[in-house]
Formats: structure tokens, C-alpha cells, sequence
């Protein structure tokens, strides 16, 4: 006689219901099965133990999301489910307050990837798009930053860069450091066609583009004296590098509403740590004898 299947724990799957694999209430239709693996649950008739045993099998779940079937213990199986079992079953209010916005984000994102090929809808402005990426990219940033501190012949003036040059290093690092530690992909529709990037570049949470539009325009806005236009322009140019990552496909939305968000406190502690000829002399010091 052919012995039962088993789960990870080694229990018998004996008391589940046929599974119908294939289909979107049990896991077949991608991410649909997130939210139908709550209901199906739920319904009568159905173990609810078995729902995750199948949620814990879907590639869904294998991808690192989290179970959403409910708790409870199958009177088939000899003993109930350890603790930590349990609590992984309950649907916290958050836990399905994060997957909503998760897949309105995913959504969104797919909607407004309008140039993320040349044959999507809006693929002739992709061009267009590519050269505002080039205006918000770390190399061109670092490398003026670099030769106007290395044509500034005032105190003030490489004050300032100094600060920018230094701003710009911290939101290079913290943003790695992130994008490492988080590993979110990049959407399915990008094309990694990008200039010049780094490992962590192939991860997409927060945008490294929008952190340094926030961070850069907050930077110029409170330490360059331009008139009301310019000022206008450069939030816009900010505003409208963000949209143009979603729009070209590298990021979902949250990538940037994050990124803005990281920018913009970026500043606040290039602020508070400011390097001044008091407070760093031995960074002026060595500036001032190359
Ligand atoms: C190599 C240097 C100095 C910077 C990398 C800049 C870059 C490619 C950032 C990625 O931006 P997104 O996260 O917005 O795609």
C-alpha cells in the first residue's frame, strides 16, 4: 500500500480534501492565491489546516510572502499544530493591510510602466525618460560635485560642495545597505538596460534615483539662492525623475515613495552633521593643500 503523504513536519496529509492545483482558489493563479488561500480557509467544509499545507506548497509562498489561511487545529490530526504555527495562521489586521497596498503597488506600477519597452504604449518618450535617469545618476553628480569643488576659490563655496560630495557618499551607501538587506526584485517588465550600475543595483527597494532627487533638490533649495522659477523647476525635475522610474519599469511605486521619503530625512542629517572649517578642519585643510 503506498504510504501517505507527508508535510514538512513529517504529519500526514491524510485529512485534506483533493487538492485542485491549477486553479487560482488554490494557488494556480499566482498572486490571487494570497488572497483566496484567506477565504477558501474559512469556508465550510474545508480544513483549514489543509489550506495552508497547499499554501506552504505554492510558489507563491515559496517566494517568502507569508500564509494568510486561518488557524485552528484538524480534529484528523493527532496532535495540534506547535505555537509558532498558530500565529503564522492568524491574519493580522496589518499583515492584510501590507498586502493590500503590496498588490496595489504591483498594480499601479504595471499601469504606469508605459515606457518600459519600445514597443510599450508610451515607448518613444523612453529616450527621453533614459536622459532624465543620466540627470539623476550617481557618476555625473559625483563628478561635477568633484570638479566644482576643485574650481571653487572660496570658502564658502567648498563648504558647500564639500557638504554635497558628502551627502551624496551617504545616500550611495545607506541605499545599498538597503537594497541589500531588502532584495526586492525589480518589476518583471523592466529591462536592465541601465548606465553603469552596482550589484545591489539589480534590487529595486528604495530607488537610488529618487533618494538623490529628494536629498539633491532639498540641498540645492536650502543652499543656493535662485529665483521663485528655478526653484519650481528644480522640485519638478525631482518629481518628475521619480515618475519617470516607475514609468520606464524600474521600480514600483513604493520604490520611489520610499525613495523620496529616505531623501528628504538624507538631508536632515547632512544638516546636523554639517562639515564645517570648525567642525571638520582636517577635511578643509587637506582640500586646501592639493
Ligand atoms: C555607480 C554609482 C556611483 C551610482 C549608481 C547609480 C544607480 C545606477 C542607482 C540605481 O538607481 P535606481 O535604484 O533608481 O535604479
Amino acid at each position: 500500500m503506498p504510504s501517505p503523504r507527508r508535510n514538512a513536519e513529517g504529519r500526514p496529509l491524510a485529512a485534506c480534501a483533493p487538492s485542485s492545483s491549477g486553479s487560482p482558489a488554490h494557488g494556480g493563479g499566482g498572486g490571487r492565491f494570497e488572497f483566496q488561500s484567506l477565504l477558501s480557509s474559512r469556508a465550510p467544509g474545508v480544513d483549514p489546516t489543509c489550506a495552508r499545507l497547499r499554501a506552504s506548497e505554492s510558489p507563491v509562498h515559496r517566494r517568502g510572502s507569508f500564509p494568510l489561511a486561518g488557524a485552528g487545529s484538524s480534529p484528523a490530526l493527532p496532535s495540534p499544530l506547535p505555537e509558532e504555527d498558530r500565529m503564522d495562521l492568524n491574519p493580522s489586521f496589518l499583515g492584510i493591510a501590507l498586502r493590500s497596498l503590496l498588490a496595489i503597488d504591483l498594480w499601479l506600477s504595471k499601469k504606469l510602466g508605459v515606457c518600459a519597452g519600445e514597443s510599450s504604449s508610451w515607448g518613444s518618450v523612453r529616450p527621453l525618460m533614459k536622459l532624465l535617469e543620466i540627470s539623476g545618476h550617481g557618476i555625473p553628480w559625483l563628478l561635477g560635485t568633484l570638479y566644482c569643488l576643485s574650481r571653487s576659490d572660496s570658502w564658502a563655496g567648498r563648504e558647500v560642495l564639500m557638504n554635497l560630495l558628502f551627502s551624496l557618499l551617504l545616500d550611495l551607501l545607506l541605499v545599498a545597505l538597503i537594497k541589500g538587506l531588502v532584495r526586492r526584485r525589480r518589476p518583471a517588465h523592466n529591462q536592465m538596460d541601465m548606465f553603469f550600475t552596482l550589484s545591489v543595483d539589480k534590487y529595486s527597494f528604495p530607488s537610488g534615483h529618487a533618494t538623490r532627487a529628494a536629498l539633491v533638490s532639498r540641498f540645492i533649495l536650502n543652499h543656493l539662492v535662485l529665483a521663485i522659477p528655478l526653484r519650481v523647476l528644480v522640485v519638478l525635475w525631482a518629481f518628475i525623475l521619480g515618475l519617470s522610474r516607475v514609468m520606464l519599469g524600474r521600480h514600483n511605486v513604493t520604490d520611489v515613495a520610499f525613495g523620496f521619503f529616505l531623501g528628504y530625512m538624507q538631508y536632515s542629517i547632512v544638516d546636523y552633521c554639517w562639515l564645517s572649517p570648525h567642525s571638520a578642519p582636517v577635511l578643509f585643510v587637506l582640500w586646501n593643500q592639493q
